[in-house]
């Protein structure tokens, strides 16, 4: 990040003039990632049909007259709207059609992440920091990672704070706690209902949350709810998590430029380096800490065979994704 405040940190937004995009870029422009004293300069990447709707945002952003904009471009090519980046938040992706199957979704997705990637590769700032939300958001970090040579793959992350912000509400609902009574949830895995929302090390008010609640809600409720949630979200709004989606885009941003709190993590999907024996090559969510803009596996958890059997669970499914989009050439 840049070190004088008064230098503007960019960011680029893929899927601009989508609703995840409509509800993020008035947060990041408010200061709620980077802070209140950081500038930022905006670049708005949309595909030529949407350019007019990311126009319209980019017009309503600047009526709302944010101190912190120092610029604000829209572009519909990747290699301009990626130039000097140094915060790329990967939103635009091809939602699965009628008659589609996964593997057309992974090559429909796979041929934008290919070329963001490459993109990424000849532009981004030396600091860029990326993280992916378009599904299936891990296997496209993975593909843009692999087409980004020359940036370390561990700039390349793919974003499972919902997930853990969703685990979070429900297991405060149970409890009947604040949100803030909480600590060190973690999410494992892909971001897809074969996730792993993980209490076996929570606490709340400082008392672990296993001696708190039944096996059974564990099993039965807390982890599907968090899982499906997003189905549940598509099928009682009619469209899919928008700004619960930003919201936690900005979450993931925020705490990995800002840092974790003492005695907390958050969850990020990042390459795994063959901690808790899910393999190197793939992008699977971790709990993590962050220190001056630098992410570390949280190492020596005790996992449950419970736990052991959910996380390998999640890990095959994102051997499977990563081997299918081998197969079509995209890594
Ligand atoms: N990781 C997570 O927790 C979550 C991920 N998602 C995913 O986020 C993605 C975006 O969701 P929404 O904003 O609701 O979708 P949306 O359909 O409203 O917007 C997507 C936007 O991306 C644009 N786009 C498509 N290809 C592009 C490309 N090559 N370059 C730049 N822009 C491109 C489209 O024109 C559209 O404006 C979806 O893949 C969705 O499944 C949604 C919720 C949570
Ligand atoms: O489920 C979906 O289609 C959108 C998504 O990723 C989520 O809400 O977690």
């Amino acid at each position: 990040m840049s070190a004088h405040a008064s230098t503007p940190v960019t960011v680029t937004v893929t899927g601009a003039a989508g609703q995840i995009g409509y509800a993020l870029l008035f947060r990041l422009a408010s200061g709620a990632m980077l802070g209140p004293n950081v500038p930022i300069k905006l670049n708005l990447l949309e595909i030529p049909q949407a350019t007019q709707a990311a126009e319209g945002t980019a017009l309503e952003l600047m009526d709302c007259a944010f101190p912190l904009v120092a610029g604000m471009e829209v572009f519909d090519d990747p290699a301009k709207a990626f130039d000097g980046v140094n915060i790329a938040m990967l939103v635009g992706a091809r939602p699965r059609g009628p008659g589609m199957e996964r593997a057309d979704l992974l090559s429909a997705n796979g041929g934008i992440f290919s070329v963001q990637g490459k993109a990424l590769n000849a532009g981004a700032a030396e600091d860029v920091k990326v993280v992916v939300v378009g599904n299936p958001a891990n296997t496209n970090a993975l593909i843009a990672s692999a087409h980004a040579p020359d940036i370390p793959d561990s700039r390349f992350t793919a974003m499972t704070r919902l997930d853990h912000d969703r685990a979070l509400a429900q297991l405060a609902a149970k409890m009947d706690q604040p949100v803030a009574a909480i600590r060190k949830l973690a999410i494992w895995g892909n971001h897809s209902a074969s996730q792993y929302p993980d209490i076996t090390h929570a606490t709340v008010n400082g008392v672990s949350a296993t001696s708190l609640v039944a096996e059974s809600w564990i099993a039965d409720e807390f982890i599907p709810r968090v899982a499906k949630r997003g189905a549940e979200i598509i099928s009682v709004r009619g469209g899919s998590s928008a700004a619960s989606a930003a919201n936690a885009a900005v979450e993931h941003m925020r705490l990995w430029v800002q840092g974790t709190p003492d005695g907390d993590w958050t969850s990020m999907a990042v390459p795994s380096d063959g901690s808790y024996g899910v393999p190197e090559g793939i992008i699977s969510s971790f709990p993590v800490t962050t220190h001056n803009g630098e992410y570390s596996i949280v190492q020596g958890l005790e996992i449950s065979d419970f736990s052991r059997t959910r996380i390998d669970a999640s890990v095959a499914e994102l051997l499977s994704e990563r081997d299918a989009v081998a197969q079509l050439g995209l890594l």
